[in-house]
């Protein structure tokens, strides 16, 4: 009987995620048989930095990786979001499961929706993409670094730390936190992270028996949408550390149509371009090169200036 051996994360929303992903293939080859191997990734030891000081890229990936190449495991499921846009040689996505709801949310005291939030509101997020659309969205709101897991920055909105905090809808729906979100934020207040609310299950280019298994779990939609983000995202060199959204979707005839941005993290500037066509990568860069064209590298040139600071 074939063994796959499958990396994970070891947060809760990892382990979900994972065992969300080995049920599935096991309906789908009830022959074969999985053992999960739980890694400790550099993202995961560093919890009270904020991301950006540390050089976010891949901090979730790299250990993961790692032991795709050791052989150690066969195949590994991410949070697409927390992927570098470029593989590493020899890796590839084998398969991107349909996407789930791709949007921010904001959970507050007493339920209130972002219009509700009083004059100076303290909102908790670590994330540069979502500070900078809250502040052009609602310039008198008070940003303040918020790190940890879901159940960390739950508790921390709890104690009473903030009026609000920000977080993934896709997290909270897969880890069934769902009763607890205030608003789902609108696309055109808070565009998501490129990936958000899809994953992506990693493994070796040669390895054509996994690739075959994961296969059959590949949502073609999705994989156009994300494909066409992460293209983007890479023409802009972005990473994690740099207020950069993108939000493809697909019509008939499999035409994509994506919004790219690009923000100050003080949300005074934001550069926004929607189109759409056939060719994931020729739209990603063509918006991309939209938004390069309106003055976007300035602003993304000045963000990783401050990061190296
Ligand atoms: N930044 C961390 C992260 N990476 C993936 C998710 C869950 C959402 C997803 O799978 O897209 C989260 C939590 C969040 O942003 O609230």
């Amino acid at each position: 009987m074939k063994k796959w051996n499958v990396g994970t994360r070891r947060s809760r929303l990892a382990l979900i995620q994972t065992n969300w992903v080995v049920d599935r293939l096991k309906e789908m080859a009830p022959e074969a048989d999985f053992a999960l191997h739980e890694i400790v990734t550099k993202g995961d030891r560093i919890l009270d930095v904020t991301l950006s000081k540390v050089g976010g890229k891949g901090l979730f990936v790299k250990e993961i990786e790692q032991s795709l190449y050791d052989k150690e495991t066969d195949f590994a499921v991410h949070s697409l979001k927390d992927m570098p846009a470029e593989l590493p040689e020899g890796l590839v996505i084998g398969a991107i499961p349909k996407r789930v709801d791709p949007r921010d949310v904001l959970l507050s005291k007493d339920g209130k929706t972002l219009d509700a939030l009083p004059e100076g509101a303290i909102v908790g997020t670590s994330s540069l993409r979502r500070a900078a659309q809250l502040m052009a969205y609602r310039p008198d709101i008070q940003i303040e670094s918020l790190r940890g897991n879901i159940d960390t920055r739950m508790r921390k909105l709890a104690e009473g730390n903030f009026d609000g905090i920000i977080l993934a809808a896709a997290g909270l729906e897969r880890a069934s936190f769902d009763g607890t979100i205030s608003q789902y934020l609108p696309v055109e207040i808070s565009l998501p992270a490129v990936g958000q609310g899809a994953l992506a299950i990693e493994c070796r280019a040669d390895d054509t028996e996994t690739l075959e298994l994961l296969r059959q779990l590949d949502h073609q939609p999705t994989r156009l949408a994300v494909t066409a983000e992460r293209s983007f995202l890479h023409k802009l060199q972005g990473g994690c550390q740099v207020p950069i959204g993108a939000y493809a979707t697909i019509g008939e005839g499999d035409l994509i149509t994506m919004t790219g941005m690009v923000g100050s993290p003080d949300g005074k500037q934001m550069f926004k371009n929607t189109a759409s066509g056939t060719d994931p990568v020729a739209l990603g860069i063509q918006v991309a090169e939209a938004l390069l064209a309106q003055g976007a590298g300035e602003v993304l040139a000045q963000v990783l200036r401050e990061n190296e600071q």
